[in-house]
Protein backbone atom coordinates (compact mmCIF):
# COMPACT_ATOMS: atom_id res chain seq x y z
CA UNK A 1 0.00 0.00 0.00
CA UNK A 2 1.32 3.64 -1.06
CA UNK A 3 1.61 5.66 1.93
CA UNK A 4 2.46 8.98 0.29
CA UNK A 5 -1.11 10.00 0.80
CA UNK A 6 -0.20 10.81 4.74
CA UNK A 7 2.01 13.27 3.37
CA UNK A 8 -1.21 15.46 3.05
CA UNK A 9 -2.59 15.11 6.21
CA UNK A 10 -3.65 18.79 7.32
CA UNK A 11 -4.92 18.11 11.06
CA UNK A 12 -3.82 14.96 12.84
CA UNK A 13 -5.10 13.29 16.32
CA UNK A 14 -2.44 11.62 18.62
CA UNK A 15 -2.98 9.65 21.02
CA UNK A 16 -0.69 8.24 23.64
CA UNK A 17 -1.09 5.50 26.51
CA UNK A 18 -0.35 5.47 29.81
CA UNK A 19 1.93 2.56 29.62
CA UNK A 20 4.32 4.90 27.33
CA UNK A 21 4.60 8.13 29.48
CA UNK A 22 5.19 5.46 32.48
CA UNK A 23 8.89 3.99 33.02
CA UNK A 24 7.64 2.09 36.23
CA UNK A 25 4.39 2.32 37.87
CA UNK A 26 6.37 4.79 39.88
CA UNK A 27 8.34 6.68 37.51
CA UNK A 28 7.39 9.05 34.69
CA UNK A 29 8.75 9.02 31.59
CA UNK A 30 9.51 12.69 31.41
CA UNK A 31 12.51 12.00 27.94
CA UNK A 32 8.95 10.57 26.26
CA UNK A 33 6.85 13.29 27.10
CA UNK A 34 9.48 16.32 26.14
CA UNK A 35 9.86 14.28 23.11
CA UNK A 36 6.36 14.05 22.59
CA UNK A 37 5.92 17.82 22.64
CA UNK A 38 8.89 18.50 20.49
CA UNK A 39 7.22 16.51 17.78
CA UNK A 40 3.41 18.04 18.06
CA UNK A 41 4.93 21.89 18.56
CA UNK A 42 7.24 21.28 15.47
CA UNK A 43 4.02 20.17 13.32
CA UNK A 44 2.14 22.62 14.47
CA UNK A 45 4.99 25.36 13.59
CA UNK A 46 4.47 23.55 10.03
CA UNK A 47 1.40 24.10 9.84
CA UNK A 48 -0.45 21.06 10.70
CA UNK A 49 -2.98 20.79 13.41
CA UNK A 50 -2.35 18.54 16.18
CA UNK A 51 -4.73 17.38 18.48
CA UNK A 52 -3.31 15.21 21.92
CA UNK A 53 -5.04 12.82 23.51
CA UNK A 54 -3.05 11.86 26.62
CA UNK A 55 -3.99 9.42 28.89
CA UNK A 56 -2.34 9.10 31.90
CA UNK A 57 -4.23 10.77 34.92
CA UNK A 58 -4.72 7.46 36.87
CA UNK A 59 -1.17 6.58 36.05
CA UNK A 60 0.72 9.94 37.65
CA UNK A 61 -1.68 9.98 40.31
CA UNK A 62 -0.45 6.52 41.79
CA UNK A 63 3.01 7.63 41.05
CA UNK A 64 2.71 11.03 43.27
CA UNK A 65 1.05 8.42 46.16
CA UNK A 66 3.92 5.82 45.88
CA UNK A 67 1.64 2.93 45.24
CA UNK A 68 1.99 -0.48 44.40
CA UNK A 69 -0.74 -1.33 42.70
CA UNK A 70 -3.55 0.20 41.53
CA UNK A 71 -6.85 0.49 43.49
CA UNK A 72 -9.67 -1.09 42.05
CA UNK A 73 -12.46 0.98 43.90
CA UNK A 74 -13.78 3.13 41.88
CA UNK A 75 -14.14 6.22 43.74
CA UNK A 76 -10.21 5.74 45.15
CA UNK A 77 -8.97 5.44 40.75
CA UNK A 78 -11.47 9.14 40.61
CA UNK A 79 -9.48 10.45 43.34
CA UNK A 80 -5.93 9.59 41.65
CA UNK A 81 -7.48 10.87 38.91
CA UNK A 82 -8.24 14.12 40.20
CA UNK A 83 -4.87 14.74 41.86
CA UNK A 84 -2.52 13.19 38.36
CA UNK A 85 -4.49 14.99 35.79
CA UNK A 86 -3.46 18.17 37.37
CA UNK A 87 0.33 16.70 37.35
CA UNK A 88 -0.08 15.86 33.75
CA UNK A 89 -1.24 18.91 32.07
CA UNK A 90 0.59 20.92 34.68
CA UNK A 91 4.44 18.46 32.77
CA UNK A 92 2.74 19.01 29.48
CA UNK A 93 2.66 22.52 30.05
CA UNK A 94 5.76 22.57 31.05
CA UNK A 95 7.17 20.49 28.24
CA UNK A 96 5.33 21.90 25.35
CA UNK A 97 6.81 25.49 26.94
CA UNK A 98 10.23 24.21 25.61
CA UNK A 99 8.86 24.71 22.34
CA UNK A 100 6.84 28.11 22.65
CA UNK A 101 3.74 26.50 22.29
CA UNK A 102 0.77 27.18 24.86
CA UNK A 103 -1.29 24.08 25.69
CA UNK A 104 -5.47 24.03 26.44
CA UNK A 105 -6.80 21.46 28.00
CA UNK A 106 -10.33 19.44 27.40
CA UNK A 107 -11.66 17.31 29.77
CA UNK A 108 -14.51 15.15 28.32
CA UNK A 109 -16.92 12.29 29.30
CA UNK A 110 -19.25 10.53 26.86
CA UNK A 111 -22.00 13.20 26.79
CA UNK A 112 -20.16 14.58 23.52
CA UNK A 113 -21.57 11.68 22.24
CA UNK A 114 -24.86 11.46 23.76
CA UNK A 115 -26.06 15.25 23.41
CA UNK A 116 -25.88 16.83 20.10
CA UNK A 117 -25.46 20.13 22.10
CA UNK A 118 -22.56 18.65 24.13
CA UNK A 119 -20.69 17.71 20.41
CA UNK A 120 -21.18 21.30 18.97
CA UNK A 121 -19.66 22.74 22.18
CA UNK A 122 -17.07 20.45 22.50
CA UNK A 123 -16.47 21.06 18.19
CA UNK A 124 -16.25 24.64 18.73
CA UNK A 125 -13.87 24.53 22.02
CA UNK A 126 -11.39 22.34 20.24
CA UNK A 127 -11.86 24.52 16.99
CA UNK A 128 -10.87 28.14 19.13
CA UNK A 129 -8.00 26.11 20.74
CA UNK A 130 -6.54 25.80 17.20
CA UNK A 131 -7.37 29.06 15.55
CA UNK A 132 -5.97 30.42 18.64
CA UNK A 133 -2.61 28.51 18.43
CA UNK A 134 -2.96 26.73 21.23
CA UNK A 135 -2.72 22.64 21.17
CA UNK A 136 -5.93 20.55 22.55
CA UNK A 137 -4.56 18.39 25.05
CA UNK A 138 -7.55 15.89 25.85
CA UNK A 139 -8.48 13.47 28.68
CA UNK A 140 -11.52 11.86 29.88
CA UNK A 141 -13.03 13.29 32.76
CA UNK A 142 -11.79 10.52 34.47
CA UNK A 143 -12.87 12.14 38.43
CA UNK A 144 -16.29 12.46 37.52
CA UNK A 145 -17.88 10.04 35.25
CA UNK A 146 -20.89 8.17 35.89
CA UNK A 147 -20.91 4.36 34.96
CA UNK A 148 -24.78 3.61 35.99
CA UNK A 149 -27.14 1.42 33.68
CA UNK A 150 -29.46 4.51 33.62
CA UNK A 151 -26.66 6.97 32.98
CA UNK A 152 -22.92 5.97 31.64
CA UNK A 153 -21.20 9.63 31.01
CA UNK A 154 -17.58 6.91 30.97
CA UNK A 155 -15.55 6.05 28.09
CA UNK A 156 -13.34 4.24 29.95
CA UNK A 157 -10.29 4.30 27.76
CA UNK A 158 -8.91 6.83 25.16
CA UNK A 159 -8.82 4.58 21.92
CA UNK A 160 -12.81 5.22 21.72
CA UNK A 161 -12.49 8.67 22.65
CA UNK A 162 -9.31 9.62 20.18
CA UNK A 163 -11.35 8.22 17.92
CA UNK A 164 -14.31 10.46 18.84
CA UNK A 165 -12.45 13.54 18.65
CA UNK A 166 -11.18 12.79 15.38
CA UNK A 167 -14.65 12.82 14.74
CA UNK A 168 -15.56 15.58 16.42
CA UNK A 169 -12.63 17.67 14.85
CA UNK A 170 -12.66 16.22 11.39
CA UNK A 171 -9.50 15.21 11.29
CA UNK A 172 -7.53 13.17 8.44
CA UNK A 173 -5.55 10.82 10.30
CA UNK A 174 -5.53 9.30 13.96
CA UNK A 175 -2.03 8.24 15.01
CA UNK A 176 -2.50 5.56 18.18
CA UNK A 177 1.32 5.52 19.62
CA UNK A 178 1.42 2.26 21.81
CA UNK A 179 3.76 0.17 23.57
CA UNK A 180 3.81 -2.11 20.60
CA UNK A 181 4.93 -1.79 17.09
CA UNK A 182 1.36 -2.10 15.48
CA UNK A 183 -1.28 -4.58 15.12
CA UNK A 184 0.36 -8.33 14.89
CA UNK A 185 -1.56 -11.61 13.61
CA UNK A 186 -1.88 -12.96 17.61
CA UNK A 187 -0.47 -11.24 20.38
CA UNK A 188 2.88 -10.42 20.13
CA UNK A 189 3.37 -11.05 24.20
CA UNK A 190 1.95 -14.41 24.39
CA UNK A 191 2.74 -15.78 20.45
CA UNK A 192 6.85 -15.29 19.84
CA UNK A 193 6.42 -15.68 16.36
CA UNK A 194 3.25 -12.73 15.46
CA UNK A 195 4.23 -11.16 12.86
CA UNK A 196 3.39 -7.68 12.30
CA UNK A 197 0.48 -6.42 9.45
CA UNK A 198 1.62 -3.29 7.73
CA UNK A 199 -1.86 -2.84 6.05
CA UNK A 200 -5.50 -3.50 7.28
CA UNK A 201 -8.00 -2.37 4.25
CA UNK A 202 -11.35 -3.89 6.48
CA UNK A 203 -12.09 -4.52 9.96
CA UNK A 204 -13.04 -8.24 9.61
CA UNK A 205 -13.59 -11.05 11.72
CA UNK A 206 -10.31 -12.67 10.67
CA UNK A 207 -8.80 -9.34 12.20
CA UNK A 208 -11.28 -8.96 15.15
CA UNK A 209 -9.71 -12.49 16.05
CA UNK A 210 -6.12 -11.24 16.13
CA UNK A 211 -6.74 -8.86 19.32
CA UNK A 212 -6.61 -9.74 22.77
CA UNK A 213 -6.88 -6.96 25.67
CA UNK A 214 -4.33 -4.89 27.35
CA UNK A 215 -0.72 -5.16 28.13
CA UNK A 216 0.08 -3.79 31.08
CA UNK A 217 -1.46 -3.01 34.59
CA UNK A 218 -1.77 0.35 33.32
CA UNK A 219 -3.78 -0.07 30.29
CA UNK A 220 -7.40 -0.36 29.40
CA UNK A 221 -8.19 -1.39 26.22
CA UNK A 222 -5.81 -3.00 24.32
CA UNK A 223 -5.86 -4.01 20.89
CA UNK A 224 -9.73 -4.85 20.82
CA UNK A 225 -10.33 -1.01 21.21
CA UNK A 226 -7.67 -0.06 18.91
CA UNK A 227 -9.56 -2.18 16.38
CA UNK A 228 -12.72 -0.12 17.54
CA UNK A 229 -11.64 3.06 17.00
CA UNK A 230 -9.93 1.86 13.45
CA UNK A 231 -13.48 1.01 12.29
CA UNK A 232 -15.06 4.24 13.38
CA UNK A 233 -12.17 6.09 11.48
CA UNK A 234 -12.60 3.89 8.35
CA UNK A 235 -16.04 4.23 8.82
CA UNK A 236 -15.92 8.12 8.29
CA UNK A 237 -13.40 7.39 5.20
CA UNK A 238 -10.29 8.31 7.48
CA UNK A 239 -7.55 6.70 8.39
CA UNK A 240 -5.48 5.82 11.85
CA UNK A 241 -1.85 4.06 12.20
CA UNK A 242 -1.06 2.55 14.94
CA UNK A 243 2.68 2.71 16.13
CA UNK A 244 5.33 2.16 18.52
CA UNK A 245 5.39 5.26 20.82
CA UNK A 246 9.14 4.40 21.46
CA UNK A 247 10.43 7.34 19.90
CA UNK A 248 7.67 9.87 19.36
CA UNK A 249 9.72 11.29 16.50
CA UNK A 250 7.88 8.55 14.48
CA UNK A 251 5.23 10.41 13.88
CA UNK A 252 7.44 12.60 11.47
CA UNK A 253 8.15 9.46 9.81
CA UNK A 254 4.59 8.20 9.41
CA UNK A 255 3.64 11.78 7.82
CA UNK A 256 6.84 11.06 5.42
CA UNK A 257 4.82 7.92 4.06
CA UNK A 258 7.31 5.67 5.63
CA UNK A 259 6.78 1.96 6.61
CA UNK A 260 6.21 2.04 10.01
CA UNK A 261 3.33 0.53 12.34
CA UNK A 262 -0.28 -0.44 10.91
CA UNK A 263 -2.41 1.88 8.55
CA UNK A 264 -6.20 1.03 8.97
CA UNK A 265 -7.21 2.88 5.82
CA UNK A 266 -10.24 1.35 4.00
CA UNK A 267 -8.92 -0.04 -0.09
CA UNK A 268 -11.85 1.93 -2.26
CA UNK A 269 -11.92 5.17 -0.46
CA UNK A 270 -9.39 8.21 -0.88
CA UNK A 271 -7.89 9.47 2.65
CA UNK A 272 -10.08 12.85 2.57
CA UNK A 273 -7.99 15.58 3.68
CA UNK A 274 -9.73 18.82 4.60
CA UNK A 275 -10.45 21.22 2.14
CA UNK A 276 -11.39 18.95 -0.39
CA UNK A 277 -14.55 18.01 -1.65
N1 LIG B 1 -2.83 -8.88 17.81
C1 LIG B 1 -2.18 -8.04 18.63
N2 LIG B 1 -1.19 -7.25 18.14
C2 LIG B 1 -0.53 -6.39 18.95
N3 LIG B 1 -0.77 -6.25 20.29
C3 LIG B 1 -1.75 -7.01 20.83
C4 LIG B 1 -2.51 -7.93 20.04
N4 LIG B 1 -3.43 -8.52 20.84
C5 LIG B 1 -3.27 -8.02 22.06
N5 LIG B 1 -2.27 -7.09 22.08
C6 LIG B 1 -1.86 -6.36 23.27
O1 LIG B 1 -2.26 -5.00 23.13
C7 LIG B 1 -1.24 -4.21 23.78
C8 LIG B 1 -1.39 -2.76 23.34
O2 LIG B 1 -2.56 -2.21 23.89
P1 LIG B 1 -2.56 -1.54 25.36
O3 LIG B 1 -2.08 -2.53 26.37
O4 LIG B 1 -3.91 -0.94 25.56
O5 LIG B 1 -1.42 -0.44 25.23
P2 LIG B 1 -1.45 1.15 25.14
O6 LIG B 1 -1.43 1.61 26.56
O7 LIG B 1 -0.21 1.45 24.41
O8 LIG B 1 -2.70 1.59 24.44
C9 LIG B 1 0.05 -4.90 23.38
O9 LIG B 1 1.13 -4.57 24.22
C10 LIG B 1 -0.35 -6.37 23.48
O10 LIG B 1 -0.10 -6.86 24.76
N1 LIG C 1 -8.28 8.39 31.16
C1 LIG C 1 -7.37 7.44 31.82
C2 LIG C 1 -6.67 6.55 30.83
C3 LIG C 1 -7.51 5.56 30.18
C4 LIG C 1 -6.77 4.84 29.04
O1 LIG C 1 -7.32 4.61 27.99
O2 LIG C 1 -5.51 4.54 29.24
P1 LIG C 1 -4.60 3.90 28.07
O3 LIG C 1 -5.11 2.48 27.81
O4 LIG C 1 -3.26 3.90 28.69
O5 LIG C 1 -4.68 4.77 26.88
C5 LIG C 1 -6.26 8.18 32.54
O6 LIG C 1 -5.87 9.25 32.09
O7 LIG C 1 -5.77 7.63 33.54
Amino acid sequence: MNRDILKDVNRVVIKIGTNSIMKSISEIDYHKMDRLAFVCATLRQQGCDVILVASGAVGVGASMMNLDEYPEDIAEKQALASMGQGELINLYSRFFQHYDQHVGQILMTRDIVNYPSSYANCKTAINSLLKNNIMPIINENDAVYVDESGHCSKFGENDTLSAVVSEVVDADLLIILSDIDGLFDANPHTEADAKLIPFVGEIDDEILNMAGGAGSVFSTGGMETKLGAAKRMMDNGKSMMIASAKDPTIVFDILEGADVGTLFKKESVELMIQGDE
